[in-house]
């Protein structure tokens, strides 16, 4: 086994706890709250990380999600509130007493110094001890060999590979990521992102990554926190999140939506145009407010011939958009005052459709797939 890894499970980052054990949480936020003047950056965030998990900040830019991780880091102070490690209260610990590892976006090694030296750099001890750190770390991120080198030899993806080494030498009880990846050009960060995740799950090491990258935010974390204006806009799994959005921010921030607004029915139905629609878990009580209807575009389905049926309408072939492993269809419908709908459709199912421009198609959307959302929240049922 690795000795980097053998040491991980020895100083107890595997993220399983035994049945029955408690473990304290990696992380615990309170509270948190930060001004820079009259600005309000950070309001009341309230977060908990369990050991191992793997946690992505995401936001538009300016959300306050660096400002977050620097708060964690000790880099900055918060107002408000309070920070816990592993159970010990660090709120006025300054950053070198946390126990964490940080890269970030811009690759922030010494240009000066070789790759070994920039890794050992904040290691102490025998240089022997060091020298076979830096041999086991570096295998460790599939670059043996290089300990020579100057940081201006390297490319920008092996530069973030040797900073996140440099991150790990002290085996850290945290990884802090502040956009690891969005310097790298995309083919590298595909491929970085995989590394980094394999790599976290391998060492069980509880790691925080911000981040503004949706798809980056969907693949890699456990959960996602996204965040909007300085508060928490929802907490959940990627799928949660994705599936079922909590506010109409976090609909459209994270992957594309259709959006119909509607006025509600006595006996339930939302009404958008000419057309009456059924939701699942419309919840009672909403007679005569008008609503937004909220459906995903690979959740509208396109059908060959009429069948008829709940939800169902015809639309105009508006235009089909190629994009690699599936096509985007938008669809005109004249009884939604011709509203336009995307719906994304994989290739072989457009070829089974067989459609031409202009063509009318009828098009399903399912209830079941169809949420509803009153001003900001999501309604629930
Ligand atoms: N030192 C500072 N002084 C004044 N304002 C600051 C300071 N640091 C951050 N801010 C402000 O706080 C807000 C949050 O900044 P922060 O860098 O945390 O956002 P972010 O979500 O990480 O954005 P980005 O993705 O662009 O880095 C921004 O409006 C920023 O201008």
């Amino acid at each position: 086994m690795n000795r980097i890894l053998e040491q991980a499970i020895n100083d107890g980052a595997t993220p399983v706890a035994p049945v029955g054990s408690t473990v304290p949480d990696a992380l615990g936020l309170s509270g948190i709250h930060k001004s820079f003047g009259s600005f309000t950056a950070l309001n009341d965030i309230n977060l908990t990380v369990k050991k191992g998990e793997f946690v992505c900040l995401l936001g538009p830019s300016g959300c306050g999600k660096t400002t977050l991780l620097r708060i964690i880091a000790g880099l900055e102070s918060a107002n408000a509130g309070q920070i816990v490690m592993l159970g010990r209260d660090v709120t006025r610990q300054p950053a070198a007493k946390r126990d964490y590892g940080i890269v970030f976006q811009s690759y922030a090694l010494f240009p000066n110094l070789t790759v070994a030296e920039n890794i050992a750099y904040g290691l102490k001890g025998r240089s022997q001890d060091k020298q076979t750190r830096v041999r086991d770390l570096l295998a460790l991120i599939g670059l043996s060999g290089i300990e020579g080198k100057f940081p201006g030899q390297l490319s920008g993806g092996q530069q973030q590979r040797v900073a996140l080494a440099r991150a790990l030498a002290t085996s850290p009880g945290l990884l802090l990521l502040d956009e690891p990846l969005s310097a790298l050009d995309a083919r590298v960060r595909e491929h970085l992102r995989r590394e980094i995740r394999a790599l976290q799950q391998r060492l069980g090491i509880t790691t925080i990554m911000v981040t503004h990258d949706q798809e980056e935010a969907l693949t890699m974390a456990d959960r996602i926190v996204v965040m909007n204006h300085g508060h928490i806009e929802q907490i959940g799994t990627p799928d949660d999140i994705y599936a079922m959005p909590q506010s109409r921010f976090v609909a459209e921030f994270v992957g594309r939506a259709n959006w119909l607004t509607g006025e509600v029915q006595p006996q339930g139905a939302v009404r958008v145009g000419d057309t009456q629609l059924w939701a699942n878990k419309l919840p009672p009580l909403l007679d005569g407010r008008t609503v937004t209807l909220f459906i995903r575009p690979e959740a509208v389905v396109l059908h060959a011939h009429w069948q008829g049926g709940e939800n169902t309408m015809l639309a105009h072939l508006g235009g089909v958009e190629s994009l690699g492993g599936f096509c985007r269809v938008s669809l005109i419908v004249p009884a939604m005052n011709n509203l336009t709908l995307i719906a994304d459709v994989s290739r072989t199912e457009l070829a089974r459709l067989n459609l031409q421009a202009g063509q009318r198609v009828p098009v399903s959307l399912p209830p079941h797939a169809l949420r509803v959302f009153t001003d900001e929240a999501q309604v629930k049922a």
